[in-house]
């Protein structure tokens, strides 16, 4: 068998450097005089391990021994007196929060006054002892690593009954540890070595008091259960206490943080840690006991029943159904005591210490389970705030609770005069802002619109136009209301299925801003009436027809919301209305962050189902069949709203007006309309030599992008030329030679001035044919890199160059402080507070923005300002 080795094999100083030097010192006087500790105040734990973990590289053994238990020692009387401390320092109070002018200024008031109380206490304990411990070196005596070293030390020197005691105490908090395990074995395998040399070092009285109460229980021993179990509970809370006072410690703190920020997240760590308290204490022999504390009453109430003493057994019974409500068992014991004379119901009452520690755990626990569920530990992570302020904004008084009547009686009304019944809500779909109504179209209704997918559906779910973007055994086809528009224009479709669109979607969005209760307006961010059809019908499947996903954020593997790009982060609310039930499969349903469904809904005509965007959600495989749904994603930010419905409500106004427009539209005209993403122009892009060379990430923001190659060296050549030869100074900036940099002049050339060129015959057509193609590549690829599904249009298009004045070539120039073009953004006014304002004059309409630039070898660099598009974005996560 082998001799016995320290359970980390490798050595590693933990030797800390400031400190080293003091160690040397006090080696000498330690290893001299080894008296008791106050003797010493300034030689802490964390020195007198060091000196333990040098003595046993040094192969010094007794050295080692006497160190680490000095050590061990010292860490006990720090801990418990850092503990001690703050204890006595908890109800150091000075200001009144009872009646405080702001409750918030009173509580950290009190902190300040606590602190203050803790550091005196701190000096006259500590007196010149250092305060400062390295984290490596605290969890090392956490997990009792002194008492591995010890254990080893004692064996080389044949100390082996403070070998195995060493040996055992550790196993007890390591369990797993294999050397530690293999070295017990070893010991108990020595004939010198006796079974009562295994004792635990670090057993503390409530432990102690617990063995003793046990074994007395075994001898059937009453009283001896009664006073050692009585001695264990208290014993037990003091300890709990000691463990939590010990977790307000210091926390490592990754982030600057904001004065509040700082307080919850440092609050959160130690609160974690109070919790792990119950976690470290239930132990006996290392081994976890379930309720343990609530066990310890089940045995007294069982003692004192054995003596005659019914009324602390009652106590005792009452105390542990505090702790675990409805036990059968302590039920029918409760009933028994309750026949007794002089028991009643008050008798059950529980312990005060232990309803004390209950109600702290308690409370705690229902912290935590708030912070799990809503605490937004990365800001990009998305919660569900939107109650808490509603809770925090609307008081209970007369007036607020009038207003919410008023608006509950205004959703009925709106219900009833539509015929919509509610049919599910928070309590059945399990999460709050969830709602399923039935009645919002007729059967009749349900048809037109499930035709009108049937005949213009273009491929794919909105958001790419592959015909299964979601699974291979399906294919999905959509159109959105402006394009159920233009259907009616070509003829196809009849007037009436377009505007039932059109006016359903509104009614959806009516219904959930009033459902929601939301004080500011709901807006369409994307409208899709779309199909998902079985591809091979009746097949087994085990995949889903929608995986789960969030419509605003990116689900994490570890269930997070992560509210980023490509995620459509400002989409709010969802809106799904079913058309049709005539399919197998295909159930919607809802999920929790593990993916376990929640609750599920069977969509059928005119049955929606509103919930907010960053709920988890999915769909059932369509195993059969065909199901359509109206899918509208709303927005609270006005600026995303969709033009569709816009484009759609004019269109059919106009078409109403002149019915003779329609079927006039010639088909070649339409083919234009097709989605970014499939023309022509995208397509050679996939063998072009276009490269992106930078990303949001490289560029520090969302939404940007740097490509290069999408003109040739000759192409920019050709537009300098143009720009050079005939851009006009200032153009774009009223005429001012240099508007943002005198260093430097500008000269520009837009469309217009152009073609205003080839008329006069100034510069031949192709040049100016270059400028539009390589404007028109640069906004086709824009749309597609961010992946947009509706068009941009050119907002402005502009040729410049900037040009450094001839008396700035000096030295002189290279040391300009200025910069060519002044920090700016293209659709808003940067206030002094860096907010930026979307407000005219500011182009407010331009939402990308595309520079060509081109180096040119005199002093000047050319760009092709490009189009400042304006869009909407209609892109979606795969889900
Ligand atoms: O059709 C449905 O029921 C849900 C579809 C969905 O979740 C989505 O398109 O994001
Ligand atoms: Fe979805």
């Amino acid at each position: 068998m082998a001799a016995p080795e320290n359970s980390k094999i490798r050595w590693r100083s933990v030797c800390i450097g400031k400190i080293t030097v003091i160690v040397c010192t006090i080696l000498t006087i330690l290893t001299q005089k080894c008296s008791a500790l106050p003797d010493f105040p300034s030689v802490t734990y964390e020195m007198m391990y060091s000196a333990g973990l040098d003595a046993y590289s040094n192969q010094k053994w007794s050295d080692c021994m006497k160190f680490m238990s000095r050590a061990i020692e010292d860490y006990h009387f720090y801990t418990e007196t850092l503990a001690e401390c703050r204890r006595l320092c908890t109800k150091a109070n000075k200001f009144n929060t009872q009646k405080p002018v702001d409750m918030q200024l009173a509580i950290f008031g009190n902190y300040v006054y606590k602190s203050n109380c803790i550091r005196k206490c701190k000096m006259t304990k500590f007196k010149t002892r250092p305060d400062n411990y390295s984290a490596e070196v605290d969890e090392a005596f956490e997990n009792l690593k002194p008492y591995d070293y010890y254990q080893l030390c004692a064996f080389k020197i044949q100390l082996y009954q403070h070998a195995a005691a060493a040996a055992y105490t550790f196993l007890l908090s390591n369990k797993d540890n294999e050397a530690m395990q293999k070295n017990i074995h070893y010991y108990r395998s020595l004939p010198q070595v006796k079974d009562e040399f295994f004792v635990n070092l670090e057993e503390k009285p409530y432990q102690t008091h617990y063995i003793r109460a046990v074994e007395a229980y075994n001898r059937e021993d009453w009283l001896g259960v009664i006073e050692s179990m009585e001695k264990s509970t208290r014993e037990y809370f003091k300890e709990h206490r000691t463990c939590r006072l010990l977790c307000e410690g210091k926390v490592e703190q990754e982030q600057q943080l904001d004065f509040i920020e700082n307080i919850a997240d440092y609050f959160i760590k130690v609160l974690d840690c109070k919790k792990s308290c119950g976690q470290k204490l239930d132990k006996i022999y290392g081994q976890f006991i379930e309720d343990f504390i609530a066990g310890c009453y089940h045995y007294l109430q069982f003692a004192y029943f054995k003596v005659g003493e019914f009324n602390h057994a009652s106590e005792c019974a009452g105390t542990y159904l505090l702790f675990k409500p409805g036990d059968e068992t302590m039920e029918a014991n409760k009933d028994a005591y309750l026949r007794l004379k002089g028991i009643g119901p008050m008798s059950f009452t529980p312990r005060e210490d232990a309803q004390k520690h209950y109600d702290l755990i308690a409370f705690e626990a229902q912290l935590l389970k708030y912070i799990d569920e809503h605490y937004m530990f990365d800001i990009t992570e998305v919660i569900d705030d939107d109650d808490e302020f509603d809770d925090l904004f609307l008081g209970d008084s007369a007036d607020e609770l009038d207003i919410l009547a008023k608006k509950k009686h205004d959703l009925e009304e709106f219900e009833r005069a539509h015929g919509f019944q509610v049919f599910a809500g928070p309590k059945e779909l399990k999460g709050k802002k969830r709602v399923v109504v039935d009645g919002f179209l007729t059967d009749e209704q349900c048809g037109w619109l499930k035709e009108l997918a049937n005949i213009g559906g273009i491929k794919g779910d909105g958001y790419q136009q592959y015909s299964t973007p979601h699974t291979k055994h399906e294919m999905y086809h959509g159109i959105t209301v402006d394009k159920a528009a233009e259907l009616v224009e070509g003829a196809k479709i009849n007037m009436t299925a377009a505007e039932l669109y059109l006016n359903v979607s509104e009614l959806m969005r009516q219904y959930t801003e009033k459902y929601l209760n939301l004080a500011s307006p709901l807006y369409f961010h994307f409208t899709h009436l779309v199909c998902r059809t079985s591809l091979d019908d009746g097949e087994e499947r085990t995949d889903l027809s929608h995986p789960i996903h969030a419509d605003n954020c990116i689900m994490t593997t570890d269930g997070k919301c992560l509210k980023k790009l490509p995620a459509f982060i400002w989409r709010d609310y969802t809106g799904l209305l079913y058309l049709n039930d005539n399919f197998e499969g295909g159930e919607f349903f809802f999920a929790d962050r593990n993916k376990s469904m929640q609750s599920s809904v069977k969509p059928k005509c005119g049955r929606l189902v509103s919930f907010q965007a960053s709920d988890y959600h999915g769909v059932k495989a369509v195993t059969s069949g065909q199901r359509c749904a109206l899918a509208v994603w709303f927005t609270l930010d006005r600026m995303y709203q969709e033009t569709a419905h816009d484009t759609a409500f004019q269109l059919l106004a106009k078409l109403r007006e002149n019915p003779d427009l329609i079927g006039q539209k010639k088909e070649t005209e339409k083919d234009d309309s097709v989605p970014v993403g499939k023309t022509k122009a995208l397509e050679v892009y996939d063998d072009s030599n276009v490269q992106v060379i930078a990303t949001d990430e490289d560029l520090g923001g969302p939404q940007r992008m740097a490509a290069d190659g999408l003109a040739t060296e000759e192409e920019c050549q050709e537009l300098c030329k143009l720009a050079n030869g005939h851009g006009k100074r200032g153009s774009g900036y009223r005429g001012h030679v240099s508007p943002l940099s005198t260093h430097e002049s500008f000269e520009g050339l837009d469309v217009p001035e152009a073609a205003e060129l080839v008329q006069q015959m100034k510069v031949g057509v192709k040049a100016v044919k270059l400028y539009l193609d390589v404007a028109e590549r640069a906004k086709e690829f824009t749309a597609r890199y961010f992946g947009l599904t509706q068009p941009l249009y050119f907002d402005f298009t502009h040729l410049v160059c900037r040009t450094a004045l001839e008396d700035h070539k000096s030295n002189q120039n290279r040391q300009r402080k200025d910069l060519s073009h002044p920090i700016h953004a293209d659709n808003c006014h940067i206030q002094q507070d860096g907010s930026c304002r979307k407000k005219p004059p500011a182009y407010i309409q331009r939402d990308f923005r595309y520079l060509f630039s081109h180096k040119t070898r005199f002093w000047a660099r050319c760009l092709l300002h490009l189009p400042r598009f304006k869009s909407k974005y209609t892109k979606h996560q795969t889900a």
